[in-house]
């Protein structure tokens, strides 16, 4: 069964639509990113899901309960953080996770979510005190009560340190491996990247893209890079062996092919001229990459 449906879901603010017909789907375990630009629609499709805003027309399912018929019992499998975390400030982190515990999570359980989330240390301070990126944690820390089997998380890299990225990127990656879903949408896409197994693309209130990391990012243009000692002299000895060449960052750019062709004859052709080599490398377009190339054909499109 899968964890989360979403079927052709619209949504107006008073005359303004801001989704149209989005359907997506989370299988057990598995990490969807969310993306697109800001007011895309992300949070709105978020809130929807947690039942925060009431959506015009569609269908959601959570673990097979229809969200409408009955909100209670499919929420009970969802725990989440939307745009940011809103604990009690005059309680300390603990008091907020007793308070958010419906009674299902045992003390145990609760000082396991402590210790994975990294609050132990400032969980008997009030959370006023809290910076941004505590709060975060706080935050994250609530939505694993309750035993979740969905988690749909707005922006939660907000306000970390590059330390607390990189713990929370491996407490999301081993929460998937325990089975959990999640949804999590980010601006951080080099980030996003490292974890997630799919994507979903919004623009404009719409789906324009869905895939699975690996297609994602192997759609792009692919090029090969080489670091010179003379850029000049590099790049008019790739030119006049035929390659299109593109100066980017210091590096000199041409298009990859799916042997290895095109490298064997860009590195003879700057043996040959005599220019130094510094480093070779076979550039993969980014998620950044790949998602501005989406959303600048998708705007170009509707333009027309
Ligand atoms: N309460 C509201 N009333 C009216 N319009 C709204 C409301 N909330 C959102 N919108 C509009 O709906 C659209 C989608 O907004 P949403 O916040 O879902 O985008 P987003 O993708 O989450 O953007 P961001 O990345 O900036 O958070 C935007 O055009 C926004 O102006």
């Amino acid at each position: 069964m899968k964890t989360l449906e979403v079927k052709s879901l619209d949504k107006f603010f008073g005359r303004k639509q801001a989704l149209y017909d989005v359907s997506f789907d989370i299988e057990p375990g598995t990490i969807l990113g969310l993306i697109g630009p800001n007011g895309a629609g992300k949070s709105t499709i978020m809130k929807s899901i947690v039942g925060l805003t009431n959506y015009s027309s569609g269908l959601i399912k959570i673990n097979g309960e229809v969200l409408t018929t009955n909100k209670r019992k499919s929420l009970k499998n969802v725990g989440s953080m939307i745009e940011s975390p809103a604990p009690y400030l005059n309680l300390t982190g603990r008091q907020n996770l007793k308070l958010f515990n419906d009674g299902s999570t045992t003390d145990e359980e609760i000082q396991q979510i402590m210790e994975e989330t990294q609050i132990v240390e400032f969980a008997d301070k009030k959370a006023k005190k809290y910076s941004l990126g505590m709060k975060q944690r706080l935050g994250i820390a609530i939505s694993l009560l309750n035993h979740p089997k969905l988690l749909i998380l707005d922006e939660p890299m907000n306000g970390l340190d590059p330390q607390s990225t990189h713990d929370l990127r491996d407490l999301l990656v081993k929460l998937a491996k325990r089975g959990i879903s999640i949804l999590i949408s980010s601006h951080l896409l080099d980030e996003l990247s490292r974890i997630a197994d799919y994507y979903v693309v919004i623009n404009h209130g719409k789906v324009i893209k869905k895939a699975d990391s690996a297609s994602f990012l192997s759609e792009g243009p692919k090029t090969i890079k080489f670091e010179v000692a003379d850029l000049e002299a590099g790049k008019a000895a790739l030119q006049s062996a035929g390659f299109e060449v593109t100066v980017y960052d210091k590096n000199l750019e041409i298009p990859d092919n799916e042997d290895s062709t095109a490298m064997n004859a860009g590195l003879s052709a700057l043996n040959q001229a005599g220019i130094g080599i510094i480093n070779v490398s076979r550039n993969q377009i980014d998620l950044e990459e790949s998602l501005l190339k989406l959303l600048t054909d998708d705007n170009n499109k509707e333009e027309k």
